[in-house]
């Protein structure tokens, strides 16, 4: 499996691109670019662009353009032009409408320095160290300095690790060889410091600095260098100095020849253990194991629409839920009576059990954590639920959960019967079923609440990978029993062919009018 990697610096800048669906229909030649000058002492504010029809329509400037040095060798950008109109969208906005959705709208949120979070390889010598991307095709990196899509502080603290690779003399990994000390990098930025106006947080975020390491452990006999280049950063960069850039180093231990970035061992070296962000409404701990949304912005901009979407004091469940943002900002926004989360990655959970101690205290809500696989039994997780939220990695639904989004009229319809034959999951005997569903992190409601064994009413799908989520969508419609409502894009990764993320949301009222049910599931994209 190649690493997917990205990366480039931006010059934050003020840029607003509105556009009415007229103007979208005649996108500007390269040749028009217009020059955004960087102004370092603005807040971007994210750039929006609605395809319905405004009343007082802004001219659109000719083009949004990334003007990054690094683009034609960087792996990382594949457009340089109307960053904030990706070229799928023009076919999105087709799709959505010849399936019933003509008010589809698209968020380009912030067009540069989104990019809150990077893994980097690190290849090249110590005196003279590349950090950045494969170029296409190949495993040689290219040295991204000045890339447009990091958040600032992501390169100033690349530029920070090179001094700190040369003065200690430590070695980038050599691929061909196995040799070398360090092989990649993950910097997180957390623009969470409520000691700073809400106007400064984002310019002056923190990086948390994850170093993987060539070794099997930290009592190699090259964890000193790893040591000495940690306190490097951190006197440096760290919260004494004038610029407090680091908001700490961790390191990660790989020896593994294969392309897999992390290895299983995590130690947190300097700084604060814990590294918050505000997103959805709630504060939410991410571990650099754990999984994290790149763009901070456009994720939160997503959570606030999606939260419209799911009626107050719904029972949830969100599948492939990482760390739990999405739920448990659900739990906290929507009053839900219940939120269950399945995740494969057991790294998660000790994230969304702090970000559960930090829910405010007028949470009631039955909260659980699974660490478990959604593809096994999907229907398990799916019972007792009003509201599905699915946000699965690129490749899309697994097979097993779109089968049974697709029979979920007829599970109803048996559930409703008298023998109820596929939803007594309390009679479950499978230990490898009961085992999953155990929840591997649980907090009781203060309100007892009933157990019930209704399906879920409403799907919600974010999704980050338009061809798998074409074909899910088209899966699910195709049963006849879905009705697309809803459409909403958001620019997550400007300059890039991948563009958004979808919501989907469906509602079932199975027991009373069973011959309409066609239209009774409504598919949102948010
Ligand atoms: C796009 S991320 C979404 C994470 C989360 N919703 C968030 O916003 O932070 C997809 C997640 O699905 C998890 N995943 C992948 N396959 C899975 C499976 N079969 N069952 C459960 N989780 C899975 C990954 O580990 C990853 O955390």
């Amino acid at each position: 499996m190649t690493p997917w990697l990205l990366s480039a610096p931006p010059s934050p800048s003020l840029v607003t691109c509105n556009a009415t669906t007229a103007a979208l229909r005649t996108p500007p030649a390269p040749s028009q670019s217009l020059s955004i000058p960087p102004n370092p002492n603005s807040t971007p504010s994210p750039p929006s662009l609605s395809l319905t029809p405004s009343p007082n329509p802004t001219p659109l400037p000719s083009t949004c353009a990334l003007q990054c040095p690094h683009f034609q060798s960087c792996s990382g950008c594949t457009h340089e032009y109307n960053l904030h109109r990706p070229i799928i969208l023009d076919e999105a906005t087709h799709f959505f409408k010849k399936l019933g959705v003509s008010d589809f709208t698209f968020d380009s949120c912030r067009l540069w320095g989104w990019r809150c979070r990077a893994k980097l390889a690190v290849r090249g010598s110590s005196v003279s160290p590349l950090i950045g991307l494969y170029q296409e095709g190949t495993h040689n990196v290219v040295d991204i300095p000045d890339c447009k899509a990091h958040h600032p502080n992501i390169n100033a603290a690349v530029e920070l690790l090179k001094q700190g690779i040369t003065e200690l003399n430590v070695e980038p990994y050599d691929e061909d060889k196995g040799t070398g000390e360090l092989r990649y990098v993950q910097m997180a930025v957390t623009t969470y410091n409520t000691s700073l106006p809400a106007s400064e947080r984002y310019r002056n975020g923190k990086v948390q600095v994850a170093l993987v390491w060539n070794s099997r452990n930290e009592n190699s006999h090259s964890s000193e260098n790893l040591n000495a280049l940690a306190h490097f950063l951190w006197r440096n960069g760290g919260r004494s100095r004038k610029v407090h850039l680091i908001h700490s180093v961790w390191a990660n231990f790989q020896t593994s020849t294969n392309n897999i970035i992390f290895g299983n061992r995590w130690r947190h070296l300097l700084g604060e253990r814990d590294f918050w962000e505000h997103v959805g409404g709630i504060d939410i701990s991410l571990a650099p194991s754990s999984f994290g949304q790149a763009n901070t912005r456009a994720f939160d901009t997503l959570l606030q629409k999606l939260h419209k979407y799911v009626p107050l004091g719904a029972s949830v469940v969100d599948l492939y839920a990482g760390a739990g943002v999405i739920g448990l900002s659900l739990a906290a926004t929507r009053k839900c009576r219940s939120v269950k989360c399945v995740e494969i990655n057991k790294e998660s959970k000790l994230s969304f059990e702090k970000t559960v101690e930090r829910l405010p205290d007028s949470v009631d809500c039955s909260i659980s954590w699974h660490h478990a696989d959604t593809s096994i039994e999907p229907v398990s997780w799916l019972v007792g639920s009003d509201v599905v939220v699915v946000d699965p990695p690129r490749k899309g639904l697994d097979p097993s959960l779109v089968d049974t989004l697709w029979t979920i009229p007829s599970l109803d319809r048996k559930a409703n019967s008298p023998e109820r034959p596929c939803l007594k999951v309390k009679d479950e005997k499978r230990p490898w079923i009961l085992r999953a569903r155990e929840a591997s992190v649980h907090i009781q409601s203060k309100t007892p609440q009933e157990e019930s064994q209704s399906l879920p009413q409403s799907l919600i799908y974010i999704s980050c990978g338009w061809e798998s989520f074409k074909q899910d969508c088209m899966t699910l419609l195709s049963s006849k029993a879905w009705h697309l409502d809803k459409a909403h894009g958001f620019n997550f990764f400007p300059g890039t062919q991948r563009y958004c993320c979808i919501v989907c949301h469906m509602s079932f009222h199975g027991h009373t009018i069973i011959i309409v049910i066609w239209h009774l599931y409504t598919l949102m994209i948010v």
